[in-house]
């Protein structure tokens, strides 16, 4: 078992649903998550994950049903503990430690403690030597380290990331996952979509397959890639086309 931080957070989804022209496009009865551990969020195209994890986050409002954290309804204050990382880096256009120092002020950090821990996730994100570079000539892969490095700059009690490796080759995706385990490893609940069932391997404590915009089954990585107990499960596990 991997040595993941105690997780205190806990998301309750209840009766989720949304809809558009007729068509359901999630429709999630209940699903707590509460680590230890990252939660990696799979399934096929068009699954509903990305809706599942934007409800969670509260960036989308569902037509029916709720989100609870800690048990209470999702609020602005909540949100201010929470980062959210897409598969498209947002950053700042200016220097890459200028990407970090401007979270670090907006959380009030003075100029020194803004220094010492700018230069901390720098090294943690492997992007020191290119500290001065503007965050616009980074690589892929750097600028999906530089945006989680913002995101964990927030000390987020819960990460969560959209698909945040799908355009970037083995050796960059597994330095974001590196710097996304020692996250978790810190405390930081995470919560990542990913259609990358070898990902999901590597990373997940616990697996969410969403189908066709339901949950198919949930439970922890050892039991869902070994016995998994849905149908839908084992044939996406088998390489089956699930739609
Ligand atoms: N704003 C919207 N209006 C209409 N349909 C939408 C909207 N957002 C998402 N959908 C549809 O909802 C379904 C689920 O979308 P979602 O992005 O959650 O899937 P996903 O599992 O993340 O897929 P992918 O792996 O392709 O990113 C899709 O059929 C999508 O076309």
């Amino acid at each position: 078992m991997r040595d993941f931080a105690r997780c205190h957070a806990r998301i309750e989804a209840r009766d989720l649903q949304i809809s558009r022209d007729g068509a359901v496009l999630l429709d999630v009865a209940r699903l707590d998550l509460d680590g230890p551990g990252p939660t990696l969020i799979l399934g096929p195209n068009g699954a509903g994950k990305s809706l599942l994890l934007r409800c969670l986050h509260g960036l989308i409002v569902p037509d029916a049903g709720r989100v609870l954290l800690d048990g209470a309804p999702l609020s602005a204050g909540h949100r201010a503990r929470q980062a959210m990382v897409f598969q498209k880096p947002v950053l700042l256009r200016r220097s890459v430690l200028a990407n970090l120092t401007y979270v670090l002020r907006r959380r009030g950090l003075g100029w020194r403690a803004r220094r010492d821990r700018a230069a901390e996730l720098l090294a943690e994100g492997g992007l020191a030597a290119k500290a001065r570079q503007s965050a616009a000539s980074l690589s892929g892969g750097e600028a999906q380290r530089l945006a989680i490095l913002r995101a964990l700059a927030t000390e987020p009690e819960i990460l969560f990331l959209d698909e945040p490796t799908s355009a970037l080759d083995p050796a960059a995706t597994l330095a974001i996952e590196a710097l996304i385990l020692a996250a978790a490893r810190q405390g930081t609940q995470i919560v990542m979509v990913t259609h990358d069932i070898g990902q999901a391997r590597r990373m997940g404590a616990d697996i969410v397959l969403m189908q066709g915009g339901g949950v198919a089954e949930h439970g922890p990585a050892e039991r869902f890639f070994t016995d998994p107990e849905s149908a839908a499960a084992r044939r996406y596990l088998a390489g089956a086309l699930v739609i």
